[in-house]
Parts: structure tokens; sequence; C-alpha cells
């Protein structure tokens, strides 16, 4: 079998014409504008690409964009005062701190600072809550625009065989957590999972999130299935930087039914929904309808 290719570049270009049309109904019927706040930390390289280019397509669909940088060694009580300023203000409705931050502050208890309904992320521990009780939350960007995919390509995910490959708070988890909600019997494996070619063999969906290059062969790939390659992995081959992912592209497009490249597929999904979360947390302070197909 040749795989088809699940193109995530051109899914989510449609996902922001959609999170576009309707702010510009929001602000013609409302006269509200969506803001959105990126925080970042330090001078990460990689990161500040991914602020950046985050920053350029939320004004491109209309929304306001902060951006706040913050110097390395900027303290905890310093950043835990900017979210409380970000979480009182009326036009950030979603709010993202960058990840991973500077060593000496504490992940869990800066995530855990963001008002809830702003945590355009879903790493607040309220919305992982909601989420694994099926109640209305924020759904973290990269989990959510998989499934987008999932359900673009197959229509329904019911009684499918799904098996995650990584237990992250930010991919793994929230994934499965999804998943079941649309009635997949999911399997979470990682490093100590026992006989793991054999695990992901069964699967007709794999989700492949470790951060690991190209571990995941074709030949655990079961004939037909669905690969949804989660790994952005930068490598050095023929003396050039490459990215790839946590899929070794070549062998499993022979046997996967549908898969998706890196890049051009996960990635730009998870921008695309951090907008259309980032509207979802606009119209839901404001008590408006929730726009349609954007949420899980
Ligand atoms: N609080 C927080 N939320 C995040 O969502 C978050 C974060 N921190 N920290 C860093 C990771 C990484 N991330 C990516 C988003 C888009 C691409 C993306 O668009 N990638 C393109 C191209 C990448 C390239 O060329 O370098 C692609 O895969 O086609 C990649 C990675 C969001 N992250």
């Amino acid at each position: 079998m040749v795989a088809q290719v699940i193109d995530g570049k051109a899914f989510a270009a449609k996902v922001r014409a959609q999170v576009a049309d309707q702010v510009a109904k929001l602000k013609e019927e409302n006269g509200i504008t969506p803001g959105l706040a990126v925080v970042l930390v330090g001078e990460d390289p990689a990161s500040q690409v991914y602020v950046r280019s985050k920053g350029k397509m939320t004004v491109e669909v209309g929304m306001n964009s902060y951006e706040h940088k913050l110097d390395a060694d900027t303290s905890e009580a310093d950043l835990l005062a900017l979210i409380e300023k970000l979480n009182n203000d009326p036009a950030v409705h979603g709010i993202l701190v960058q990840l991973p931050l500077p060593k000496h502050l504490n992940e869990d208890l800066v995530i855990n600072s963001i008002d809830p309904a702003k945590d355009v992320d879903g790493f607040h521990i309220s919305n992982v809550g909601l989420l694994g009780t099926g109640q209305k939350s924020m759904v973290p960007c990269t989990p959510l625009g998989c499934l987008m995919m999932l359900r673009d390509h197959h229509g329904s995910l019911s009684g499918m065989d799904a098996v995650v490959i990584g237990r992250s708070n930010i991919v793994g988890k929230p994934m499965a957590q999804l998943l079941l909600g649309d009635s997949c019997t999911v399997t979470i494996a990682h490093s100590r999972t026992k006989d793991l070619p054999d695990v992901v063999r069964r699967a007709d969906i794999v989700v492949a999130a470790v951060g690991r290059p190209e571990m995941v062969p074709g030949d655990w790939i079961k004939e037909g299935a669905t690969v949804i390659d989660v790994g952005i992995n930068r490598i050095e081959r023929d003396g050039k930087t490459k990215l790839v992912g946590d899929v070794d592209y070549a062998s499993a497009a022979e046997r996967a039914g549908a898969i998706t490249p890196v890049p051009g597929g996960v990635g730009p999904m998870t921008i695309a929904c951090l907008l259309a979360n980032t509207l979802t947390a606009c119209c839901r302070s404001n008590g408006l309808p929730e726009p349609e197909g954007l949420t899980a």
C-alpha cells in the first residue's frame, strides 16, 4: 500500500481561514477583537522562531497579538505578576507561556496561575481534569490538531484501535483522552512498554509523540493504518540539518493507509488550533455561541 499523505499545512490553512471568517464576524457584529498574549522567557532560538510565527499568524487571522519577551533570569514573582496582569486584561482572551521555561521557574506553578478560561494551551490542571471527565474545556493544541485530521480522514473513529506512543502531559495523555472520547480503544505506550513493535502492529491509528528521530520503523505499522507523526526532530544528515519526525517516513508510507509528513503535518495544525482556541475562549468569555468545527 502507498499511503495517502495527510496535508497538515493545507488543512491548517483551511482552519485559519475559518478562524479569520469568525473573527471578522465577531468584530462586525459584536465589536470584539480576540487577543492572544504569548509570553517567552529567555532566548531559546527554536522558541523564538515559533513565537514569531504564532504572532504573525495571529495578526493574519485578524486577532490582536501581544508578545511579552522576558529575560532568561526573570524571577518567578515577576512572571506571576505579568500573568496576573494578563488574567485581568479584558483585551486578552488567550494566554500562552512558551515551554520549556528556564530551570529556576516552576512550570506547574506558572501554568496553574493562568486563568483556566484563558489557558489556550489547555495545560492548567482544571482543563486537564475537565477533559478527563468529558466536560467542556480548553483542549491542548497539538492533540486537537491531530484529532481534527483523524476525524477529517475517517469520519467516525468509533471502535478503532489507537496506540499513542508517548505519555507527556502536553501530547500523549490528552491525545489518549480525545481518542477515548471518540470511542477508540486506546493504548498508551512508552519507553517501558513490553513488545512495543507488536503493540503498535495492532493499531488502526498510530500517534507517535516521543521526540526520538525516526524511532518507529515501517514494519511496526499495520497495513492500511493511519499514522500521525507528532515528532519534530532536527538532525544532521549528509552534512545538512534536516527536520524528521518520530516515524521513519519512507518505510512507514509503504504500509500505512495515510500518514502525516514532517514538516507540513502536525506542526502547522498546532498553531492553527492555538488560534481556534483563542477564538473559542473569546466567544465563551463573551457568552457567545462557540465556533463550529473548531472545538473537540
Ligand atoms: N506553551 C507552549 N505551547 C506550544 O504549543 C508549544 C510550546 N509551548 N513550546 C514549543 C512547542 C513546539 N510547537 C510547535 C508549533 C508549530 C510547529 C510548526 O509549525 N512546525 C512546522 C515547521 C517547523 C520548522 O520548519 O522549524 C512543521 O512541522 O511543518 C512546530 C512546533 C509549539 N509548542
